[in-house]
C-alpha cells in the first residue's frame, strides 16, 4: 500500500508568523515528490503536519483519505526523517536502530545491512558519530521504517557525495520493491533532479509551483556556441546564468519561444535544458512576484 496525502486550505501560524498560508497541495501514491523553496520558505513546517508532528491553525490534513491527527494508525506507517535524526544521544547506533521496532513495517535485518553500508559503528553512541554518520544513521531508520509516506527533510546535509551517492541509490532501489510515496525536501536540487517524478516549490507559506519533472525540465533552455552567436540570440531574452569558457559561452534563458529557437537553431547553437537549481533560483527570485 501507498498513501495519497491532500492539504486543503491549510494554515500554520507560529505567534506572528504564517509559516504556511491557506495551502492546497494533493500527492497521489506511490511517487517520488521532491520539495524545494527557499530558507524559511515553510518546507519543514509543511512536513511536519503531514507527519501530525504539529497540528495545523486551520484546514484539513489527509493521508490516505484519513485525517492524520491523533490517527496512531496512520502515523504508525508515516515517517518523517530529519537531519541527524531524533535520537537518544546515549543510546548506542544499536540501540537507536532496535528503537524503530515501534513501528509496523520496520524492517531490522534491512537495517542491519544498510548500517553495515554506510558503515555505521554498532557499539557507538549516537553521541560519538560525526556530524555526517548520524545522517547516515536517519537515513537507514528511514529506509527501514518501510513507511508508506516516507518524507527525508534535509537528511543528506552532513552527509559527503559518496554517502549521498549511496543514500539516493538505496532509497530508488528501496522505492523499485516496494512503491510508496517519498518527498525529498533539499537545497541540493540538481543532485537529486532525476530521482523525482514530481516538484513542488514552496515560497513564502505557499505553494509557488506543483508541476511533473518533465514540465520544469521543459521550461527554459541552455544556449551554447560561440560566445557572439549566444549573445545576438540572446538579447531579448531573460537570460538566467552566463558561462564562458574561451570563445565558448552556455547562456541559460528562462523561455525560448520559437522564433528564439529558430535563431538559435540556425546559428548552429547547441540547445539543452536548463537545470533545475537554475530554475528554482529564477522562479523564487524575491523580486518575482508569483510565476
Ligand atoms: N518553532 C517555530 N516558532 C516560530 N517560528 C517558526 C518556528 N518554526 C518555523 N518558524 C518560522 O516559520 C517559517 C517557515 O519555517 P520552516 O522551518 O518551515 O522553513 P523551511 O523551508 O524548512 O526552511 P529551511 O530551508 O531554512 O530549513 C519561517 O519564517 C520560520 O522562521
Amino acid at each position: 500500500m501507498s498513501f495519497t496525502a491532500s492539504l486543503r486550505d491549510v494554515t500554520l501560524k507560529y505567534k506572528d508568523t504564517d509559516a504556511l498560508a491557506d495551502v492546497n497541495l494533493e500527492l497521489e501514491a506511490g511517487k517520488i515528490y521532491g520539495l524545494l523553496g527557499r530558507n524559511g520558505a515553510g518546507k519543514t513546517s509543511l512536513l511536519s503536519l503531514l507527519a501530525a508532528f504539529r497540528k495545523p491553525t486551520s484546514g484539513e490534513i489527509l493521508i490516505g483519505g484519513e485525517p492524520v491527527w491523533e490517527n496512531a494508525a496512520v502515523v504508525s506507517r508515516v515517517a518523517l526523517i530529519r537531519e541527524g535524526g531524533d535520537f537518544d544521544d546515549a543510546d548506542t547506533v544499536k540501540a537507536a536502530i532496535d528503537t524503530g521496532q515501534i513501528r509496523p513495517g520496520f524492517d531490522t535485518e534491512y537495517a542491519l545491512k544498510l548500517a553495515e553500508r554506510f558503515e555505521l559503528p554498532l557499539k557507538k553512541k549516537v553521541r560519538e558519530l560525526s556530524r555526517g554518520k548520524r545522517s547516515a544513521l536517519a537515513a537507514v531508520c528511514g529506509l527501514a521504517a518501510r513507511a508508506e509516506l516516507t518524507m527525508f527533510d534535509e537528511v543528506h546535509l552532513g552527509m559527503d557525495a559518496p554517502t549521498r551517492d549511496a543514500f539516493y541509490k538505496e532509497l530508488l532501489a528501496e522505492y523499485m520493491d516496494r512503491p510508496h510515496t517519498v518527498i525529498l525536501s533539499t537545497h541540493l536540487i540538481d543532485e537529486v533532479a532525476n530521482y523525482l517524478e514530481e516538484v513542488i516549490i514552496v515560497d513564502r507559506g505557499r505553494i509557488l509551483r506543483h508541476e511533473e519533472l518533465e514540465v520544469f525540465q521543459g521550461m527554459g533552455a541552455t544556449l551554447t556556441g560561440p560566445a557572439a552567436a549566444v549573445d545576438a540570440v540572446a538579447a531579448g531574452l531573460e537570460v538566467l546564468a552566463e558561462q564562458q569558457l574561451g570563445g565558448t559561452k552556455a547562456a541559460t534563458v528562462a523561455a525560448l519561444d520559437p522564433g528564439a529557437r529558430e535563431r538559435a537553431a540556425a546559428s548552429g547553437l547547441e540547445i539543452g535544458p536548463v537545470g533545475l537549481q537554475d530554475l528554482f533560483i529564477h522562479l523564487t527570485e524575491p523580486t518575482r512576484k508569483g510565476a
